[in-house]
C-alpha cells in the first residue's frame, strides 16, 4: 500500500532516501545473501570484460541473462532485421514512425551551431561543434521491451552526425530481440545492433572486445546494474547522464483527478521494482482516494509483484500545507518527472528548479513525453537533475574553441600574459608571447 504521510512527519529524510536509492546500492547488500552486493558485482564485471573481452560477456550473458552465445551470435543479422517487420502490425509502424518524425523534429531545433565571432584588430574566436566519432546506444531489455528508448536515443544521435552508431540490448526470452525495438533501430537508421545487456554490455562498450567495438559516449537508461557500470566507465567513455530507475513526482491539489493521479504513478512504478513514485498534494482527501485507487488499480496489473516492491519502497504520498510546500520539497528531490495536476500549473513554473520533465496540467500524463510529445524521454534521475539535463544532440557533440590573434593584438595583450605566466612560474608562457612582439618590432 501506497504510505501516506504528513508535511510534519520525517518527510525529508523520506525522500532523501528515495532519491538516493541508486547510491545506496553501492555498497549495501542485496536481500539474496547468495549475491554478492551490486556494485561489487558491477566492478567484476567491468573487471572481466576489460581482461577478457567476448569470453567474459558471454560468461555474464549466460550467468545473468540465461543465454548461450557464440561470439558470432552476439550481432544481430541482416535477416533478422528483415523479419522484424513482418512481425509488426501496421498500427505499430504507423506510431513508431510518427514517434520518430515527432522527436526528430524536435530535437533538430536544438542543434547547437558552430559559430565565429571576428573581433577588434583581427581578433577571431569562435566554437566549432564536431560529433563523437562513435556512440553506444544502450536500450533496456530486462523486464520490458523499449522501441520508445531505441528512438529516443538513436534520433539525437543521427541529428548529431555521429559517423557510427551502435545499440546494445538484451535478448528476453530466447536468443531474439523484440520485434518492435529492432523495426524502431531500423526506422531510425541503426542497422549495428548487439544482443547483450546489463553491466556487461556497458563494459564492452567502454573497452572493446573481439566483437564488440570501443564508442566515445553511451547513453541511454537501464536498471541498477545498468546505471552502477556507467557511473564507473566515466572518465573513459562519455555518458549522457545516470538515468534509471525511473521515477515521477507529482504535485496536486484539489482539483486532480485521484484516479489518473494513481495511474501516472502507476505508470513509473511498473518500470522496475526500484522505481520510484511520489505524489505530494495540498489535499487530504484525494491523498486518500489516490492510496484507495492505486491498491484497486493493482489488483490485476499484470506487473503485480515489482510494481507492488516499488510502491512499497519507494513509494509516497505526502499532504503538504501549500502548493509553495511542495515545489520547494520537489526541488530538493529533483525528479526525474514533474507533473503538475493543478488547476493552474503555469503559475508554479518559474519556481522549479531541478526537474528532468515538467508535464502540465490534467491531459498530459507522463507517458505522452515516453513515447511521442517530441522530448527526450532518457531524463536524468536519482537526484541528478540538479546538476545534469536529458539526452539530447549535445550530448553526442563535442565543441573545440576557436583563437586566432593578430600581431597587433598579441602585442596588446603581451605585458597582462608575461605577469600572469610570471605569477604561475611558467616562464616559457611568458617567452612564447615575449619572442614574437620582440620579433614583430
Ligand atoms: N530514464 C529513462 O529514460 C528510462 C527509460 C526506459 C526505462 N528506464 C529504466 O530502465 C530500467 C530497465 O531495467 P530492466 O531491468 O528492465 O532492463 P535493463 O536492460 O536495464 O537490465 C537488464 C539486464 O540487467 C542484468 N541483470 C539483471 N539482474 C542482474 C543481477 N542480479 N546481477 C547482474 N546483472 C543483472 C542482465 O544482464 C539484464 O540483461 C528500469 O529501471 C526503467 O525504469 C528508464
Ligand atoms: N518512463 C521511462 C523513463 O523513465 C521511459 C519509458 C519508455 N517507455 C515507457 N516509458
Ligand atoms: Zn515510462
Amino acid at each position: 500500500m501506497l504510505r501516506i504521510i504528513t508535511q510534519q512527519a520525517n518527510v525529508r529524510t523520506e525522500l532523501q532516501r528515495i532519491c538516493e536509492r541508486v547510491q545506496r546500492a553501492e555498497g549495501e547488500r542485496t536481500q539474496d545473501e547468495q549475491l554478492l552486493h551490486k556494485e561489487a558485482t558491477v566492478r567484476e564485471v567491468l573487471q572481466a570484460v576489460k581482461r577478457q573481452g567476448d569470453k567474459a560477456v558471454l560468461h555474464y550473458i549466460a550467468e545473468f541473462d540465461h543465454q548461450t552465445l557464440q561470439p558470432e551470435e552476439l550481432r544481430v543479422t541482416g535477416s533478422e532485421l528483415d523479419a522484424a517487420y513482418q512481425q509488426v502490425s501496421k498500427d505499430l509502424l504507423a506510431a513508431i514512425q510518427l514517434a520518430c518524425r515527432q522527436i526528430e523534429a524536435f530535437h533538430r531545433q536544438r542543434v547547437p551551431k558552430s559559430w565565429v565571432h571576428f573581433g577588434d584588430d583581427e581578433v577571431v574566436l569562435g566554437k566549432r561543434y564536431t560529433p563523437v566519432d562513435r556512440a553506444g546506444l544502450y536500450v533496456p531489455g530486462g523486464r520490458a521491451s523499449y522501441p520508445s528508448t531505441v528512438l529516443m536515443n538513436a534520433i539525437p544521435a543521427k541529428v548529431a552526425g555521429v559517423p557510427r552508431i551502435l545499440m546494445v540490448t538484451p535478448a528476453r526470452g530466447g536468443k531474439t530481440i523484440n520485434s518492435a525495438v529492432l523495426v524502431a533501430a531500423q526506422e531510425a537508421g541503426i542497422q549495428e545492433i548487439y544482443r547483450i545487456g546489463g553491466a556487461q554490455a556497458i563494459a564492452a562498450l567502454a573497452y572493446g572486445t573481439e566483437t564488440i567495438p570501443k564508442v566515445n559516449v553511451i547513453t541511454g537508461p537501464g536498471n541498477i546494474y545498468v546505471t552502477l557500470a556507467k557511473k564507473l566507465v566515466y572518465g573513459t567513455v562519455g555518458i549522457d547522464s545516470l538515468a534509471g530507475p525511473s521515477e515521477v513526482l507529482i504535485i496536486a491539489d484539489q482539483t486532480a483527478n485521484p484516479v489518473h493521479v494513481a495511474t501516472d504513478l502507476l505508470a513509473q512504478a511498473e518500470h522496475d521494482p526500484m522505481a520510484a513514485a511520489i505524489l505530494l498534494t495540498t489535499d487530504a482527501g484525494l491523498a486518500k482516494k489516490v492510496q484507495v485507487a492505486v491498491d484497486r488499480q493493482l489488483v490485476d496489473h499484470p506487473r503485480r509483484i515489482d510494481t507492488e516492491k516499488a510502491i512499497a519502497h519507494y513509494g509516497l504520498i505526502v499532504v503538504v500545507e501549500s502548493l509553495e510546500a511542495a515545489v520547494e520539497l520537489s526541488n530538493e528531490f529533483a525528479p526525474e518527472h514533474l507533473e503538475l495536476e493543478i488547476k493552474d500549473p503555469w503559475s508554479l513554473i518559474s519556481q522549479i528548479r531541478h526537474a528532468g520533465a515538467i508535464f502540465l496540467g490534467y491531459s498530459t500524463p507522463e507517458a505522452v513525453g515516453d513515447y511521442l510529445a517530441g522530448p527526450n524521454h532518457t531524463l536524468p534521475t536519482s537526484g541528478a537533475a540538479r546538476y545534469a539535463s536529458g539526452l539530447g544532440v549535445e550530448t553526442f557533440l563535442k565543441h573545440s574553441s576557436i583563437i586566432q590573434y593578430s600581431p597587433t593584438a598579441l602585442n596588446k595583450v603581451a605585458n597582462a600574459i608575461d605577469s600572469l605566466a610570471t605569477s604561475e612560474g611558467l616562464t616559457s608562457h611568458a617567452d612564447s608571447v615575449r619572442r614574437r612582439v620582440q620579433e614583430a618590432e
